[in-house]
């Protein structure tokens, strides 16, 4: 249970433990391989929330809207997007199940009818402190572009994603991908966030 602390209106503030709400196990190592000690009342559950249609700020606010309610405490999501410049930011917070139909094969052949190969990737993490509060939003976007897969193939779309390096996400050694993804230009974002606001 989440101890709170209480202000001197007797309203419960920053309760001490977080719970970082998400179904992937990659998404969860990188949150704590780049967060490290830095938060230490982070804590985490393996929940698949559904999730919304629409920008990613809406879908972000909304999955965590469902996670203080499904935890019934502070809780911090994220949703991450993978936007083609070509396509207008599709297939954006749709990535996965593009990912899921077509591979990386087909995320490549989505780009065939255009030069610009151009793609970012984007990490929105959203923080609410508990049921029905307002969620607030930390973005980290890195650029690349779609190439054929390189690299192992164990997490989402990191073999087809190519860094200014020349490396994709999937060749990189986790520690570099962790110094410059779109989810720790995030977490900085949450870091400095959580250091003033959640003790
Ligand atoms: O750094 C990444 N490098 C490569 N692929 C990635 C990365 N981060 C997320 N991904 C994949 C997972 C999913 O196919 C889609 C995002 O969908 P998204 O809803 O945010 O993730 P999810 O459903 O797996 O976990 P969650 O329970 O936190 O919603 O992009
Ligand atoms: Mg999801």
């Amino acid at each position: 249970m989440n101890k709170s602390i209480t202000h001197q209106s007797g309203l419960p503030t920053m309760p001490q433990t977080l719970i970082f709400v998400t179904g992937n196990a990659n998404k969860l190592a990188e949150v704590k391989a780049i967060l490290g000690d830095s938060v230490p009342s982070l804590d985490n559950k393996a929940l698949d929330l559904p999730e919304l249609q629409g920008t990613l700020e809406e879908i972000t606010l909304d999955k965590a809207r469902r996670a203080a309610e499904a935890i019934g405490g502070p809780v911090l999501v994220e949703d991450t997007c993978l936007c083609f410049n070509a396509l207008n930011g599709l297939p954006g917070p749709y990535v996965k199940w593009f990912l899921q139909s077509l591979g990386h094969e087909g995320l490549n052949n989505m780009l065939a009818a255009y030069e610009d190969k151009s793609a970012q990737a984007v990490c929105t993490f959203a923080y609410c402190a508990g049921p029905g509060q307002e969620a607030i939003l930390f973005e980290g976007r890195t650029d690349g572009k779609i190439v054929p897969a390189r690299g192992p193939a164990n997490f989402g779309w990191d073999a087809v994603f190519e860094y200014e390096t020349g490396q994709t996400y999937a060749e990189m050694d986790k520690s570099f991908k962790n110094q410059i993804s779109h989810r720790s230009k995030a977490l900085d974002k949450v870091k400095a966030w959580l250091a003033v606001n959640h003790k």
